[in-house]
């Protein structure tokens, strides 16, 4: 009998953001698959260290290097690269220092991405498309990754263009709402009323909010009720808005 709760599907992987900023990831290789990668956590504010011997990077590669957002190893691999590393990612051409560097990272329980060889992963990249804060990953579980590009790109082409403006904004009333009502029980009506927020508003109205707009809104705050933005600006005193009920 089918119960009242989500079925288990099982055979997917858990999909993450995980929160690497300021933590050490290890590139080994410098080709084309390693300079997509460092893109990705360079993104994600990591530290980066690249080894890989100069004579085998890319344009790409060697670009980070010098513009050192990265930084270099100038060598093959070796074990001690291993120390004080939060997170490596292989990508090199030979699939014997690919499986040394996976057994040293299990016996040192680094999590590890082996690009070559997908059963030695801890875990996958994805197609991810970004846009400002907002990031979206599709991933076919290792299936079909130039289908997960494909899916990706389908996807972007069907999001509001300015989504991840009204990200942003919703990001900013949220960090001013928790300064209004910091306490902990009042969580429930909080949540409520952001959900609230973002279900009243158009994206439009999301992503032209101004700092005054937010302000003057968490001015009115009550748990349970949103005035529209058009009541909320006409309490400004600066005139910020001159819709139509100003004449
Ligand atoms: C398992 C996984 C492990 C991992 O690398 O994390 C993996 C493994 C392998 N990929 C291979 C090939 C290709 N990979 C791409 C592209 C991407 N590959 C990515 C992820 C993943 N690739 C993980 C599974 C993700 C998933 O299933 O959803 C993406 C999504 C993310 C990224 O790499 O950042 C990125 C698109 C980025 C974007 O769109 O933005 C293309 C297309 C291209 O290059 O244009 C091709 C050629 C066409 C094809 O094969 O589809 C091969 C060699 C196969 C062989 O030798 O035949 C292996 C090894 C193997 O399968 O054995
Ligand atoms: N997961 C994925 O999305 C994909 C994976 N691949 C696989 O990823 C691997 C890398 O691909 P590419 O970047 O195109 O290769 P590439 O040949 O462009 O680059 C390999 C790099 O590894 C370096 N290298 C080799 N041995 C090393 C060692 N012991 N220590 C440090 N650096 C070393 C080389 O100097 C070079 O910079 C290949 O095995 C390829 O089959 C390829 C395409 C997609």
């Amino acid at each position: 009998m089918k119960g009242p709760y989500p079925d288990i599907q099982g055979g997917g992987s858990l999909l993450l953001a995980w929160q690497i900023r300021n933590k050490r990831v290890l590139v080994v290789g410098g080709g084309e698959v390693a300079a997509g990668r460092i893109v990705n956590i360079l993104n994600a504010d990591a530290k980066v260290t690249v080894v890989s011997p100069r004579d085998g990077l890319n344009d790409e590669v060697a670009y980070r290097i010098e513009q050192k957002q990265v930084e270099h190893v100038d060598r093959k691999f070796e074990p001690s690269d291993l120390d004080g590393v939060d997170m490596v990612l292989t990508a090199v051409d030979d699939p014997d220092a690919s499986t040394q560097i996976w057994k040293l990272c299990k016996e040192k329980k680094i999590a590890a991405n082996i690009a070559d060889v997908p059963p030695e992963c801890d875990f996958y990249f994805g197609s991810v498309h970004r846009d400002g804060p907002l990031q979206i990953m599709v991933s076919t579980n290792g299936n079909g990754p130039k289908l997960a590009n494909i899916v990706r790109r389908q996807i972007a082409a069907g999001l509001p263009k300015n989504i991840g403006a009204a990200v942003q904004r919703v990001g900013m009333l949220r960090k001013k709402l928790r300064k209004v009502a910091p306490n902990i029980e009042e969580g429930p009506k909080r949540m409520q009323w952001m959900s609230k927020v973002c279900e009243q508003y158009t994206l439009e109205e999301l992503c032209s909010m101004t700092e005054d707009d937010m302000e003057m809104l968490l001015g009115f705050y009550r748990p349970g009720t949103v005035p529209s933005l058009e009541e909320v600006r006409l309490q400004e005193p600066d005139g910020a808005y001159d819709g139509p009920f100003l004449i």
